[in-house]
This record gives structure tokens, C-alpha cells and sequence, in this order.
């Protein structure tokens, strides 16, 4: 009933709110023998944590991940794996004023249409906070995906109308900078659009891309769990993602057939393609080209700027929001994508090794 649990080999169930205790994840069905540390997964939770750019929340978490099970000598055991991250700057005093008020574009309606009752602190459940946890798992998939040498790597591509120049594109410097760009011209021109937006009590809304190199063949069914509708649903599930795109996505609608298809070419006997507007999945199944996938991210909700909102004792109020926001959510869910994006293929992985007697003979 929560909808908390994603997968169904390689599952992971997050639990926990911006302001409780503590939040957490629980894996089930990792492979046993898997090298991990907690510094590992620490990297990529360090890389999400809040309090660490003038474009990010001031909210100051360490996101120290604690393992409480699983995991023996450095190495999975083949059991449920829990992870914990303790909540230590929650000041949940400052947000009483938002007890009995519907913020726009946040889940405070709907949460309490549903449900006739909700953790009011911070966003509670629905908070990006949450994403700490996926994190965390996504982390442990990595590592999996590293070992049959998968790479997956998430990038800014937009912020607001600011778009980076593939001409530009320059991997090594995504990691360089506090929006996660790879591009630097337009990193200069979206830190001044930011900086305009903040002082306006205003926040911005933006893309990412994502790239998984080495990919192997065959993830994925012919209909329902194709591997494209399950990424679009992992990084959908994201909070504030309101688009998915595979390959050339949304731009397919106005190509010609011969615009679009990507041909093939046998090169030393084997199958090559001359592009890839498929962007990794044909029919569902992979067929070892680059997954390509972009997402669309909404602007932050809560601002300053003062809005119409309602209270929900009837009352049209003008609200101006108090507290700590992200005044742009791209950057912070940048590796978020990359969680997501790592739990969905792991699990088809696992899947996948039941589609074919070879793979079991491979295996016994
Ligand atoms: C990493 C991350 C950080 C976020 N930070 C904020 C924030 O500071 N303030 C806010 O109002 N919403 C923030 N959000 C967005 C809310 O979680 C999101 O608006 C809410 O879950 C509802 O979104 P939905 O309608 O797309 O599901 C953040 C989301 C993510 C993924
Ligand atoms: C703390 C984080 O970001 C938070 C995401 C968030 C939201 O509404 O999504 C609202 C703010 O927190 P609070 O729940 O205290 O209002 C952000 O600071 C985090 O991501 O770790």
C-alpha cells in the first residue's frame, strides 16, 4: 500500500521522512560475494547531500550511511541489506507555519486527500530527502554493473533555457562543478540565470542526461517490463521528475522513418548501427547499444515569492515560504538518475538469467 518497494529480484524498500529519525533502504536479493564498502556508497551520497553549493539547500546533512546488516568482511552475505542515514539538522519548529496549508505544486493536497493526515515536517515522505536512500541502493547496484564494466553517468543538460553545447561536452569536468555540467560556457551562463532567480525568491527547473555504456544484450521483455518503460518509471518515480525521454524521445514525433531508423552495417561480421535514435532498446529488449535517457525536472515548489495558496481550513491565503529549499533540484538529483537508472538494469540482469537454458548451463 506504501509503494515503496522497487524491483523484483534485485528489490529495495526506502523508508522514512525529511524530519523523522532516521531514513533508510533495505535491499533484498543482492548476490552474495559483492565487494562493498561503506565508503563506496558514501562517494555517490556525498555527491547528492544537501548544504554544499550556493545553489543548493542550506539544510546541513552529512549523510553519514550506517550498514546494519548484509554485509560481512567487506563482502555481501546474500541477505536483506539495511542502510540507515540518521537525520541531524531537521529545525522542524521553522516550518509549524505550514502545518494547515497547501503549498502549491507540493504533495500537501494530495497527501492529505489520500491519506486525511500527513507528516507536515519539511515535505515528510515525499521529500527529495528520500532520495538519499535510493542513493544508497544505487550505490550497491554500481558496483555490480562496474564488475561487467557497465558505466553510467549522469550529467546536467539544461537549467532553465541555459542548455549545454554538445560541441563542449567535456565528461571530466561534470564532477568539477556544483550544478554537475559538463559543459563550462554554459555553466557560466546558468550560475548567473541562478543567481538572478534567488534573489528574485524564485527557483528553476531543468534536464538531465544519462548515458550507460556497455551495455549487454537481451534486458528487458517484449511487452509490459520493456526495458525502456522500466527505466522511464524508475527515474519517473524521482520526486519533481515530470518527463522521461529515450533516445530521441519527444524529437522521434517529427522525424521522418528515414530520419529516425538507424541503419545497419556489418563491420568485421559484426551487427554495427549508424546512429542511435533507439537510444539502447528496440521491442523492449537491449541490443548492446548505448542506453540514451533525459528527464525533466520541474522547478522547485516551495519559494518565497509570494503565491496563492489555500489553508486548509478555506481561507485564500498569500504564501510566501519560509525554510530550506533547493532553489534548483537538477543538480541534487543528478546521481539520483544514476541510482535509478542502476537498480532498474541490475535487476533486469538478474532476470535475464533465466531466459535462456545457456544462461543457466553458464551458470551450473
Ligand atoms: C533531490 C531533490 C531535492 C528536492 N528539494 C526540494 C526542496 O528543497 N523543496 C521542495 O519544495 N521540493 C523539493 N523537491 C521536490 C519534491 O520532492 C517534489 O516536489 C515532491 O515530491 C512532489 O513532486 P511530484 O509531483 O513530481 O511527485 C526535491 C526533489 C528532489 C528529488
Ligand atoms: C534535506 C534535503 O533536501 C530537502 C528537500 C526538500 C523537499 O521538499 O523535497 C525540502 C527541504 O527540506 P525539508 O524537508 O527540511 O523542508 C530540502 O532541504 C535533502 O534532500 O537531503
Amino acid at each position: 500500500m506504501s509503494g515503496s518497494i522497487l524491483g523484483d529480484i534485485f528489490k529495495i524498500s526506502t523508508w522514512g521522512e525529511s524530519h523523522g529519525k532516521a531514513l533508510g533502504v533495505v535491499i533484498d536479493g543482492c548476490p552474495a560475494g559483492l565487494k562493498i564498502s561503506e565508503a563506496d556508497i558514501q562517494k555517490d551520497l556525498d555527491r547528492r547531500k544537501p548544504g554544499q553549493s550556493p545553489f543548493a539547500t542550506p539544510r546541513k546533512e552529512g549523510d553519514e550511511v550506517e550498514i546494519l546488516s548484509g554485509i560481512f568482511e567487506g563482502k555481501t552475505t546474500g541477505t536483506p541489506i539495511s542502510m540507515i542515514i540518521f537525520n541531524k539538522n531537521q529545525k522542524s519548529k521553522d516550518y509549524s507555519a505550514l502545518k494547515d496549508v497547501y503549498r502549491p505544486a507540493q504533495s500537501d493536497y494530495s497527501y492529505d486527500l489520500k491519506y486525511g493526515f500527513r507528516d507536515h515536517r519539511g515535505s515528510g515522505r515525499a521529500s527529495g530527502r528520500e532520495t538519499a536512500a535510493r542513493v544508497a541502493a544505487g550505490a550497491i547496484a554500481k558496483k555490480i554493473l562496474a564488475a561487467l564494466e557497465l558505466k553510467i553517468t549522469a550529467y546536467t543538460s539544461s537549467i532553465g533555457p541555459i542548455e549545454i553545447d554538445p560541441k563542449n561536452y567535456d565528461e571530466d569536468y561534470i564532477m568539477q562543478n556544483f550544478l554537475y555540467m559538463p559543459d563550462p560556457e554554459a555553466l557560466k551562463k546558468a550560475e548567473s540565470y541562478l543567481r538572478k532567480l534567488i534573489k528574485k525568491n524564485n527557483s528553476s527547473g531543468g534536464t538531465i542526461e544519462c548515458v550507460v555504456k556497455n551495455v549487454p544484450e537481451g534486458l528487458g521483455d517484449p511487452v509490459f517490463d520493456k526495458c525502456d518503460a522500466l527505466l522511464a518509471r524508475a527515474v519517473m518515480s524521482i520526486g519533481a521528475v515530470k518527463g522521461v525521454e529515450i533516445g530521441s524521445g519527444f524529437e522521434a514525433a517529427e522525424m521522418t522513418g528515414y530520419e529516425h531508423n538507424d541503419f545497419y552495417r556489418y563491420n568485421e561480421n559484426e551487427i554495427n548501427k549508424t546512429t542511435n535514435n533507439a537510444g539502447g532498446t528496440l521491442g523492449g529488449i537491449t541490443d548492446g547499444s548505448d542506453i540514451f535517457l533525459k528527464a525533466a525536472v520541474k522547478p522547485t515548489p516551495s519559494i518565497e515569492k509570494t503565491q496563492q495558496a489555500v489553508s486548509k481550513s478555506g481561507e485564500n491565503i498569500d504564501l510566501s515560504i519560509q525554510g530550506r529549499h533547493d532553489p534548483v533540484i537538477v543538480p541534487r538529483a543528478v546521481v539520483v538518475v544514476e541510482a535509478m537508472v542502476a537498480l532498474t538494469l541490475v535487476d533486469l540482469l538478474l532476470k535475464n538469467m533465466t531466459a535462456r537454458m545457456e544462461y543457466l548451463e553458464k551458470i551450473y
